[in-house]
């Protein structure tokens, strides 16, 4: 790719991830591939499974390739899920219809040592074959769409490997952590060698930024919040950096709060992604200009559409002029979204506000 440093250069999402400040902001939204589309859910009835459609790449790399094509967004994120990095460690997953994902709970030294952190590359890789798809598809069609790779953050995912399935309150692991925290430790540090891992494979492979979803950040005290939210944090973002200057990073600690500031300082993401609770004007005192906000529409306003929607995206809009920011939702799309509200929304971001 003779010319392709200068053309993807100009692609707007980039420019915005490593802060320049792009106005109209360029846009994605998480889990913008999902059951709201009808072409979606013709493609996971043909693959079977949840895991199976993950696995096979030409299927992942279509649903990929499906809100880019209706929408035109700015973001492609690969299509797959954070609990394929236990799948791919060994840890027995599956995805129960109307349940949501159910592990096989991993609560003791046994369980923990038998992770086999050698063979994620190899299970993982239909998924890094998606990305090489995925990227080539961007490429000829969509030259502007920037490709975004992603994981689970180590606590999110420890989470769900301890307590072995979705949970309110994720008791058990966050008993695990307070009262044996050698043995969660010895967990996170597995996941922060997998996860480093898992997202180096995704940048040879043709992912241009990368995301770490850390949804459950926000249930830690702050001492816990320090020890394991932000500490393997900053050690995957040095490694993928080490290995991969220049690439991008964008971390999603839900719900932090105005713990917001000390994660973007401590770990060095490029941008910062806000939840639905956080006040974007207090974000923009607490994270320094030069670093990109992402969100934060709440899923239910673009459920609601009309004069809603319009008042919420236009004071998000609003906040964030004049600084990099990156139009998205404060947490995944709904899957009662009517596709229509998406296309309004779009309409009305590229307008600036
Ligand atoms: C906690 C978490 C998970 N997965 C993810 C998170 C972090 C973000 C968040 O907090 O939502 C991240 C994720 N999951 C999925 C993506 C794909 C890319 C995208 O954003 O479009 C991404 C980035 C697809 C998915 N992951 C899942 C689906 C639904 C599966 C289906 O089609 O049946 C999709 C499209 C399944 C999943 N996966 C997970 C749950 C709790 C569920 C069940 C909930 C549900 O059913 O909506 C774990």
């Amino acid at each position: 790719m003779a010319t392709g440093a200068t053309t993807e250069a100009r692609k707007p999402l980039l420019r915005a991830l490593s802060g320049e400040a792009v106005w109209p902001p360029p846009m994605w939204l998480m889990r913008q591939a999902g059951r709201y589309l009808p072409e979606y859910r013709a493609v996971r009835e043909k693959a079977g499974g949840f895991i199976a459609l993950c696995t096979t790449p030409d299927l992942a790399s279509e649903v990929t390739i499906q809100p880019i094509r209706r929408y035109g967004m700015d973001g492609a994120i690969l299509f797959s899920d954070i609990l394929m990095v236990p799948w791919a460690l060994g840890q027995p997953l599956r995805f129960a219809e109307g349940e949501g994902p159910v592990l096989e709970p991993l609560r003791d030294a046994a369980g923990i040592g038998a992770l086999e952190l050698d063979k994620v590359r190899e299970r993982a890789a239909p998924i890094f074959e998606t990305v090489r798809l995925t990227r080539a598809a961007l490429a000829a069609q969509h030259p502007k769409t920037t490709l975004i790779g992603f994981a689970g953050s180590p606590w999110t995912v420890a989470a769900y490997m301890v307590e072995g399935h979705g949970s309110r309150d994720f008791h058990t692991a966050r008993g695990m952590a307070f009262a044996d925290p050698a043995l969660f430790g010895r967990l996170i540090r597995t996941l922060v060698d997998a996860t480093t891992d898992y997202l180096a494979a995704q940048i040879e492979a043709g992912a241009e930024a990368v995301m770490l979803f850390d949804s459950w950040a926000g249930m830690l005290p702050p001492s816990q919040f320090r020890r394991w939210v932000i500490e393997p944090t900053v050690t995957i973002v040095r490694n993928v950096k080490r290995l991969h200057p220049g690439i991008p990073v964008i971390g999603f600690p839900r719900l932090a709060g105005p713990l917001i500031g000390e994660y973007v300082q401590r770990t060095g993401v490029d941008t910062v992604a806000m939840d639905t609770a956080m006040d974007p004007r207090l974000a923009a005192q607490l994270v320094p200009p030069t670093v990109a906000l992402q969100g934060n529409l709440d899923p239910l306003a673009l459920v609601a559409g009309g004069a809603a929607l319009e008042a919420e995206a236009r004071q998000i809009l609003a906040a964030m002029r004049g600084r990099p920011f990156v139009f998205n939702l404060g947490h995944g799309i709904e899957k009662i979204t009517p596709p229509e509200h998406v296309a309004a929304l779009v309409r009305l971001v590229r307008s600036g506000g």
